[in-house]
């Protein structure tokens, strides 16, 4: 697996706060940024279109600085060798410095004999049918174009596309590809949501500086293609600085997966590599008992223990005979009883890690409630080793006495919610969520939270957001729609416990069981319909995915 970097990604307003201190504080001139960016940006159109001596070039440049980047892309295309007609927004006439500065400097080039170079001024202000029809017209001796470059919006787009932007964004689909200048034209920057009609769907991407939400959610990665940063020259310091603030997030590469599994203690003795124990199931769910404990073993913890009701671990026992089952007479429900907090806590005292949750069955009943709530209490107090809460687990703690029992563990906390168990978990806090769209994305929700509980947070979704109590905070680089197959929940926690016992660090663990989990489910994908995948399925790909590492 070619060990891709990690990618970083800023906020809209991490990225701006970072260009302009660039400019303001540390003195490289705004219009020096939008010639690197431009440089960049045909660069890679260059590498991808191979010869650009007589390729055809459509640049939709817009009314800020987007726009600007078109421009300057424009002239460089044309310098080394293509045809390029330019359609730009008249608002660049009276768009920053820089911007009309690159429009100028287009309009200073001279009549080439060999190729040819239009600039055609779209008046915002005109009619626009009568816009539509003269660009068109002005359009039409040019035949298909071969690429068509949008830098009609980037991460100053607000709102819904407003005209003429959505009809000048229409041209592009005349062309054969389309290149995206820093993101495409009509995405939320930082929600990947399309609001509205309209906008760009590219081929590839030339992002500024870092990845920007966009690129990794909602509508994002179907509409941008593949991404490809360019550096700008944004100091370190100042790029460092925009990591720390909260909603800027990091995509670990393989590189780093890799060593993230490196750090694991592969002692020879099965104990000496970590025992893993699962406080899992009930008389109705012994498949996640199963699945949890089968995939913290397939992870490569030595020892796996777990703790269930008889008929459970009975049916583990006939599944998992190297997993060692303590089992307990089930309540009326059918569930674990509180009073097996105590025996468990004596037993598996020595465990180096220990997940509480699936299948417990919470919802059964109150009686239930009761017992699996008295159960994840006591194991929150008093399990010293890392405790993953998964499922009933987190259902567990829905009261605010619950999770400040977790922010006072000494032992560190993983917890795994989807959005409904992490909405309840939220709610159980007590504590004030600010609901502006500025607050309610992954990364901002995984980085506050994790620090607020004290806690990994895994907050699952397309893609899954991974953050640390100091609000570290890791994007998985891809969803799979074979992970979305029931058990895979339990497989996953099963992993990260695996993982934990055999000494990685607990962020560590999760981020690497989350690529482990894509990494299987991409495997079963590419032979058989993703629609297909069960959790079994699942499972027996990790080993290979490991191996991978
Ligand atoms: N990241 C960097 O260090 C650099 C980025 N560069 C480029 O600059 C743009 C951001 O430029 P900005 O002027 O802030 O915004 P935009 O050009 O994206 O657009 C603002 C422009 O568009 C109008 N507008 C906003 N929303 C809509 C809408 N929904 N419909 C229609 N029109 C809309 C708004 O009124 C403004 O006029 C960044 O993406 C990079 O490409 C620098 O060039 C290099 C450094
Ligand atoms: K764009």
């Amino acid at each position: 697996m070619q060990s891709h970097p990690d990618r970083i990604i800023l906020s809209a307003d991490a990225m701006r706060r970072a260009d302009r201190r660039t400019i303001d504080e540390f003195g490289l001139a705004s219009f020096t940024l939008m010639e690197t960016a431009a440089r960049g940006v045909a660069d890679e159109i260059e590498r991808r279109m191979a010869d650009l001596a007589e390729r055809a070039v459509l640049v939709l440049a817009g009314p800020g600085n987007n726009g600007g980047d078109g421009l300057a892309v424009a002239r460089l295309l044309f310098q080394r060798g293509a045809d390029v007609f330019v359609l730009y927004h008249s608002g660049a006439e009276g768009a920053s410095a820089e911007t009309q500065l690159n429009l100028e400097l287009l309009r200073r080039i001279p009549e080439s004999e060999e190729r040819m170079l239009t600039l055609h001024r779209w008046d915002a202000a005109a009619d626009l049918q009568t816009q539509i029809d003269t660009a068109r017209g002005a359009m039409a001796p040019w035949g298909p174009f071969d690429l068509a470059v949008d830098a009609l919006l980037g991460i100053g787009v607000t709102g819904a596309l407003r005209e003429p932007i959505a009809s000048m964004a229409e041209f592009a689909l005349s062309a054969r590809s389309i290149a995206a200048i820093d993101v495409p034209t009509g995405l939320d920057t930082d929600t990947g949501e399309r609001q509205g009609a309209g906008g760009m769907h590219a081929d590839f991407t030339v992002t500024m500086a870092a990845t920007k939400p966009c690129h990794w959610f909602g509508a994002g990665p179907k509409s941008c293609g593949d991404v490809t940063v360019v550096d700008i020259g944004l100091p370190a310091h100042l790029m460092e600085a925009a990591m720390q603030e909260p909603g800027s997030a990091r995509v670990a590469g393989a590189a780093t997966v890799a060593r993230f599994l490196r750090s694991a203690s592969r002692g020879e003795h099965k104990f000496a590599v970590g025992q893993a124990a699962v406080v899992a199931g009930s008389n109705r769910y012994s498949g996640a008992l199963i699945l949890a404990s089968k995939a913290a073993a397939r992870v490569g913890a030595g020892y796996v223990v777990c703790a269930s009701t008889e008929r459970a671990a009975a049916a583990l026992d006939a599944q998992l005979p190297e997993v060692v089952a303590l089992s307990f007479r089930a309540t009326e429900s059918g569930t674990l009883p509180a009073a097996a907090a105590a025996p468990i806590l004596a037993e598996f005292g020595s465990c180096r890690a220990c997940l509480v949750g699936p299948g417990l069955g919470y919802a059964k009943d109150d009686g239930a409630r009761d017992e699996i709530r008295g159960l994840v209490g006591q194991l929150v107090r008093e399990m010293q080793a890392p405790l993953v809460i998964d499922a009933d687990g987190l259902n567990a703690l829905d009261r605010p006495e619950a999770l400040r029992a977790v922010l006072e563990r000494q032992g560190a906390t993983v917890l795994t919610p989807h959005p409904g168990e992490f909405g309840r978990l939220v709610e159980a806090s007590g504590q004030r969520v600010p609901t502006d769209p500025a607050h309610d994305r992954p990364t901002w929700l995984a980085s506050t939270w994790a620090r607020r509980f004290g806690v990994v947070l895994v907050l699952k979704g397309s893609p899954t957001v991974i953050a640390g109590p100091d609000g570290t905070t890791f994007v998985a680089p891809d969803t799979s729609r074979a992970l979305a197959t029931a058990g895979s929940g339990d497989v996953l926690a099963g992993m990260i416990t695996g993982l934990i016992a055999q000494g990685l660090d607990p962020l560590e663990a999760a981020v690497a069981a989350v690529h482990l989990g894509l990494d299987a489910a991409t495997d079963y994908a590419a032979e058989h319909s993703a629609a297909s995948c069960q959790a079994t399925d699942l499972i027996e790909r990790i080993a290979t995915a490991l191996h991978r590492y």
